[in-house]
């Protein structure tokens, strides 16, 4: 399948287990929330799906590219948000996301279109001269967003995008990455611990150490609309 396939995946970091038996399938042009708090496993997860740890046990494929068997056709389908800053503050966007598109081998009149494409699928297109530090925190993940796209990648994957942002910028991310998949056909993994970010349609795995708890829409893992509350029922720890 094109989007992204995670199955049968455990990770362990020397004696401690990180993931156990992990399966997860996001469709083509699907926004997937995994839901986990701190510890759950998520950023373990991130590793393994972005290549930058090697897979212990179980299989990965994006856009339909087994990341072990061929990394190169697998990575270049997928998109990375991280969660620290990738673009250098000092320059403005422009010239961040001209570096970006270098990287990908993307140069000259095309890297220009892919930039001016990348950054109105964010509504940023007017900021594209200004520099990095002067933007508000909102437009900056709007920016890391918009370099992340510039290599046409199927498959986006998100680490608390919204980490640090106030309730407006946040609410702004999260409808445009919504977007990207409902509208642009994009696959979206992003990673949270917030519920509030995740819409009723939206596909949501809760993970919990190590484990996925639940993975269905998320008006079927809380009937009542209380995703916050049934994730904190599902993730609590004993006192
Ligand atoms: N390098 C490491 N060495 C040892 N244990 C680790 C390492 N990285 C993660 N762990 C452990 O693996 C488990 C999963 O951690 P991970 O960072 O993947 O979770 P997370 O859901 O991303 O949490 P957070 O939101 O706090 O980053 C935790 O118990 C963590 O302590």
């Amino acid at each position: 399948m094109s989007g992204l396939a995670i199955e049968g995946v455990s990770h362990d970091h020397g004696a401690r287990r990180a993931l156990d038996a992990v399966s997860l399938r996001v469709a083509p042009g699907q926004f997937c929330a995994l839901l986990g708090p701190n510890g759950a496993g998520k950023s373990t997860l991130f590793s393994l799906l972005t290549g930058l740890a090697a897979l212990q046990a179980g299989r990965i494929e994006i856009a339909g590219h087994d990341i072990a068997r061929r990394p190169r056709a697998a990575l270049t389908r997928l998109g990375v948000v991280f969660q620290q800053a990738a673009l250098d503050p000092e320059l403005p966007v422009m010239a961040n996301l001209r570096y970006a598109a270098a990287l990908h081998g993307i140069g000259g009149r095309e890297a220009g279109r892919r930039i001016d494409a990348a950054l109105a699928r964010v509504s940023m297109a007017e900021r594209a001269r200004e520099r990095v530090r002067d933007l508000n925190g909102g437009h900056r993940r709007r920016a890391e967003i918009a370099r992340a796209l510039l290599h046409r990648p199927s498959v986006l994957l998100l680490d608390e995008p919204t980490v640090g942002l106030d309730a407006a910028s946040r609410a702004a991310i999260t409808a445009h990455v919504h977007d990207l998949a409902g509208q642009g056909g994009l696959t979206v993994l992003w990673a949270t611990h917030l519920a509030d970010e995740v819409a009723p349609g939206d596909q949501v795995a809760v993970m919990h150490r190590g484990h996925i708890l639940a993975c269905a829409v998320a008006r079927d893992i809380a009937p009542e609309g209380d995703l916050a509350a049934r994730f904190l029922a599902m993730t609590a720890e004993p006192a």
